[in-house]
């Protein structure tokens, strides 16, 4: 039967294009296992590598201004296709085929993501910010026991579509939903830093520690969008950010018992007693 979208434990979970066609079936079995354990996953997915393909088929070569994607009105119907269409649905056939119950939706359905233009529009085109989310679709398809799966497009008040960095969708989501957790699936185990000459993935940072990280150079392209959306987020009431590899082991259940993974984010330093 139904859950109740109040009482009923929620996260969003990001996954990126880098990763989305590499994760193994355990990894949407895990998801499955959680919705029925009643925690529910709400999805924001990723796409850009398909993106960049299916323009690169198209003889459109794909451009980025600070991780951001030139977008034009003929990319942004090639990202609409790709996002909202093929990605989304693949998604939700896996995660069905695999025992979950899902429904897909771009952020454009009802309204779900609202956007503006962000603010060097006139040079990268369509791209938008989000400056609303609806939760109570969210919370509908919860209630009706599916879990969500939503492509980063976005609307506004005249029915303009603008394409959305994935990172910031799920921060803004996250944030509007008001759960306390975001997870970020990527291709890397976490946040890394050079340590006597060996890479490390650090097990927690602070908001203060990554502003200084990416001003020395030591986060970088495009894991410089996941921080920026998760300290936007972290702003708006969510509690953590965790950035995990979603081939680490059980990395769902871990997330959901409480269990180290990857890197936590943090407002403030933790003070061990
Ligand atoms: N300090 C860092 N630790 C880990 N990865 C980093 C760091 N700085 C930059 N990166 C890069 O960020 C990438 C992840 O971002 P991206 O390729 O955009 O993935 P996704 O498609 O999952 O959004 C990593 O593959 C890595 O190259
Ligand atoms: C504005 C902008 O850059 N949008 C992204 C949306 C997809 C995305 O963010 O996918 P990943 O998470 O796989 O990078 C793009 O067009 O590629």
């Amino acid at each position: 039967m139904g859950h109740s979208a109040r009482t009923l434990r929620r996260f969003v979970m990001k996954c990126g294009g880098s990763t989305l066609a590499d994760l193994p079936d355990s990894f949407y079995e895990q998801l499955r296992e959680v919705q029925q354990s009643g925690t529910m996953p709400i999805i924001v997915h990723g796409g850009g590598p398909a993106i960049s393909e299916t323009l690169s088929k198209l003889g459109i070569e794909s451009e980025f201004v600070n991780g951001l994607r030139k977008t034009s009105e003929e990319v942004l119907d090639v990202v609409e296709m790709v996002l909202a269409g093929s990605m989304n649905k693949q998604i939700v056939r896996r995660l069905n085929r695999l025992g979950a119950s899902s429904i897909g939706l771009s952020g454009t359905d009802g309204g779900l993501i609202e956007a503006q233009p962000v603010s060097n529009a006139a040079e990268i085109g369509f791209v938008g910010d989000v400056v609303g989310v609806q939760a109570e679709i969210i919370n509908g398809i919860i209630e009706m026991g599916y879990m969500p799966v939503v492509a980063p497009i976005g609307i506004d008040a005249a029915g303009q579509r603008y394409n959305i960095n994935a990172d910031t969708a799920a921060g803004a989501v996250a944030a509007h939903l008001e759960v306390q957790q975001l997870l970020v699936i990527t291709d890397v185990p976490g946040i890394m830093r050079v340590v006597d000459g060996e890479k490390q993935v650090l097990p927690i940072v602070t908001t203060e520690e990554i502003e200084a990280m990416i001003a020395s150079g030591e986060i970088y392209g495009g894991m410089i969008p996941k921080v920026r959306a998760a300290m936007k987020c972290m702003d708006g009431g969510v509690a953590e950010v965790i950035i995990a590899h979603g081939t680490e082991p059980n990395v769902i259940q871990k997330l959901v018992a409480g269990e180290a993974i990857g890197t936590r984010i943090v407002r403030e330093a933790v003070s061990i007693v």
